[in-house]
């Protein structure tokens, strides 16, 4: 009977809850684990036999693998694979944010901006200067 109640205890007992920096130091081949919807997952054990290799199971340690491993498309027999590796749930508030990107503050345009206004100053004086030039020219070689 004792035993029986210790057995409920211990499935019924809370799971253990993880901290980020923690999970994070588990990024060997021989210690990896892995945090998955929330959850941790030890999957040392299963290095050698992952089909997609042991490489993308390293490169998704340090960081929350959801997307990454979503991104594969697991079957449903991978997922139910994964509950053999579960060690406890990761406490989302240690897991920092992701980095999103924030597009580089751009001037706003302004057609009356100094540049511009030399510019048009340029393609009004340039046709000029041309034009002055050739009668430059022309009165210079004029036979007298
Ligand atoms: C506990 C975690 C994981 C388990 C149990 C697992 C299991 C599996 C299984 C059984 C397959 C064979 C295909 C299938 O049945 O879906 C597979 C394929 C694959 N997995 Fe995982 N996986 C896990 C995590 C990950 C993560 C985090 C990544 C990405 C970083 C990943 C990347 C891949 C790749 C690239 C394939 C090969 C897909 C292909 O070539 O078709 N897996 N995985």
């Amino acid at each position: 009977m004792d035993i029986f109640v210790t057995c409920e205890k211990i499935m019924t007992s809370d799971p253990k809850v993880h901290v980020f920096e923690e999970v994070a130091k588990h990024n060997k081949i021989k210690d990896c684990w892995l945090i998955i919807h929330g959850k941790v997952y030890d999957v040392t054990p299963f290095m050698d036999d992952h089909p997609g290799g042991d490489e993308v199971l390293l490169s998704a340690t340090g960081k929350d693998a959801t997307n990454d491993f979503e991104d594969v498309g697991h079957s449903d027999s991978s997922r139910e694979m994964m509950e053999k590796y579960y060690i406890g749930e990761i406490d989302t508030a240690t897991v920092p944010l992701k980095h999103s990107y924030v597009p580089p503050q751009q001037a706003a345009y302004n057609p009356d901006k100094n540049s511009d206004f030399s510019i048009k100053i340029l393609q009004f004086l340039v046709p000029l200067l041309i034009l002055g030039l050739a009668f430059g020219v022309r009165y210079y070689t004029k036979e007298k």
